[in-house]
């Protein structure tokens, strides 16, 4: 029996990435990778992240965040399910500001100019190798090599690497179908060289400010789009040159505006948060047939 049951939650999205809000403030319940396993399954409570949150830890802060992948694993940052809960509690405290905790550190998010928009700061990128983490020591993460399958193969420029949060590799084409990602993503994402697994992107720089993804998300597979893809897509691009520090990543699911600032390099993502439907849990919900 799942400790959830009865307790309130939110269908939202992010750009298409669905995201499945549970309130567990004042309630010492907490979401297992079996019970996410189960809300995951197709039906009301269908979602690509499980964000729950719970009362907070950090004085200043709104609540503590845990985030869970439709297939239980549980990671440390999502920028699509960030601004859906930022826009959930703003709404809630008719704030145009609010930081968020989770196990990755602080996330400051304020309410954008447009309706629904919210601007998140996703922190500092890490790019040192045992930070993505990598299996062996590379010196340049901005092109490292890895063996590649007879699917894979068509990619073969060497990708970026970067933790944005949580892994991401970056793999620079001209064209979003060279290869088929729904057979080279869990292929990639489950690669050796990448021992907490891997976001992985087929990115096409368009100009000097905009950059056209497509995603493979490391326990969630192909989404509609997915945040931290695109903060992880726009400081590799400006890294190695590719673009400036301010671009729109278009994924399919629409745009995301990232300023990779300069001076503490923090990672500004720009982008909305709708709302779908909301209710409470029961018991069918994680029931087999669900
Ligand atoms: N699949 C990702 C987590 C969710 C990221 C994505 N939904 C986003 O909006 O950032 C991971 O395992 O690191």
């Amino acid at each position: 029996m799942s400790s959830l049951i009865d307790r309130p939650f939110a269908k939202m999205n992010g750009l298409g990435n669905e995201i499945l809000v549970v309130d567990l403030r004042g309630s010492s319940a907490r979401a297992s990778a079996a019970d996410a396993q189960a809300l995951a399954r197709r039906g009301e409570t269908h979602f690509d992240q499980l964000m729950a949150i719970h009362d907070p830890k950090t004085p200043g802060t709104a609540a503590f965040m845990r985030i869970l992948n439709a297939d239980g694993s549980e990671v440390s940052a999502c920028g699509n399910g960030t601004r859906c809960v930022a826009w959930g509690l703003m709404e809630e405290a008719g704030a145009r500001e609010v930081m968020l905790e989770t196990a990755a550190g602080l996330l400051e998010c304020t309410a954008g100019e447009a309706p629904g928009q919210v601007t998140v700061d996703m922190g500092a990128p890490k790019f040192g190798w045992a930070d993505i983490p990598l299996a062996e020591e590379f010196a340049d993460t901005r092109a490292i090599e890895l063996q590649l399958g007879p699917i894979e193969a068509p990619l073969i420029h060497s990708p970026s690497v970067v933790n944005v949060g949580n892994p991401h590799a970056i793999f620079w084409v001209d064209d979003l179908d060279v290869v088929d990602l729904r057979r080279a993503g869990p292929l990639l994402e489950n690669h050796p060289l990448f021992p907490e697994r891997a976001n992985i992107s087929l990115a096409k720089v368009t100009s000097k400010s905009a950059i056209t993804l497509k995603v493979w998300e490391r326990g969630a597979g192909l989404t509609l789009a997915c945040g931290t893809a695109a903060c992880a897509a726009a400081v590799s691009a400006a890294r190695t040159r590719r673009t400036g520090r301010d671009v729109v990543v278009t994924l399919p699911g629409g745009p995301l505006r990232i300023v990779w600032r300069e001076g503490d390099d923090h990672i500004l993502m720009t982008g909305p948060a709708e709302f779908e439907h909301d209710g409470r849990l029961t018991a069918e919900m994680f029931s087999a047939a669900a």
